[in-house]
């Protein structure tokens, strides 16, 4: 009989409207056979993330999305939590990013992570750690729930370096690494296909969790 918990998927509804995340769940999907499509895509509206855990705005945009498409979805609340500013920016992590007039720019993003972290006087690497953490959330129409989470320990550089990813990714430096996430190619910051021990980053870590403990992929 197949594990009750294990589903079955052939397309994969991402409850998510960030092009950046969309990209990289295509990509950790597409060895697994698993078609990806989004709420952005189709047209959902973006809930309103009022939790102040990772695992609330989870299971806010899963269910909003696998309620309004009668789907399973899967949703990604993430962020970079910085020791420094004691957690901070954290379930915010995209608010910093906010214009007042709408709309977001990680420039300036960036820029208030290293004036908080100046103005704490955090100028050397040991006192620059932090984390990216991503929490998935699967979600069927019913209400049922079940989280996976993920982090990739690093240090904020300044300036910003690379052009690649997306959000944070030019000031995060994953532990044991010269180049930021902004400098990876995709396939080195979050590629990771069945069989693969290790994966770099948050979302691929808790990507592999879910692949591993929700679709019967052989755990590593
Ligand atoms: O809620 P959805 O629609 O999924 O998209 P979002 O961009 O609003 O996503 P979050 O609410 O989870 O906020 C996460 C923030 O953290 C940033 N972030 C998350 N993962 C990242 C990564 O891998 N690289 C760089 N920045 C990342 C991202 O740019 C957002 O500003
Ligand atoms: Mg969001």
């Amino acid at each position: 009989m197949p594990d009750p918990l294990t589903v079955t998927l052939t397309t994969l509804l991402v409850a998510s409207h960030n092009a950046g995340k969309i990209a990289e769940m295509r990509d950790l999907c597409g060895p697994l056979g698993i078609e990806v499509t989004s709420a952005a895509e189709l047209g959902l509206p973006e809930p309103e993330e009022t939790g102040d855990t990772f695992e609330a705005n989870a299971a806010t945009k899963a269910l909003a999305a696998a309620r309004a498409s009668g789907l399973i979805a899967l949703s990604d609340d993430s962020g970079l939590v910085v020791d420094a500013l004691v957690g901070a920016p954290g379930v915010y992590t995209a608010d910093w990013a906010t214009l007042p007039e709408g709309g977001r720019d990680f420039g300036i993003a960036m820029q208030k992570v290293e004036d908080a972290l100046k103005a704490r006087g955090a100028l050397e690497e040991s006192q620059r750690t932090g984390r990216f953490v991503s929490v998935l959330c699967l979600a069927t129409p019913e209400g049922d729930t079940s989280f996976y989470r993920g982090e990739a320990e690093g240090v904020l550089v300044w300036p910003p370096r690379g052009t690649l990813g997306f959000g944070y990714d030019p000031v995060f430096r994953p532990d044991g690494h010269t180049r930021t996430f902004g400098e990876m190619p995709a396939e080195e910051k979050h590629g990771w296909k069945p069989g693969q021990a290790t994966a770099l980053s948050h979302r691929a870590r808790a990507f592999k969790l879910f692949a591993e403990q929700r679709l019967g992929v052989a755990a590593t």
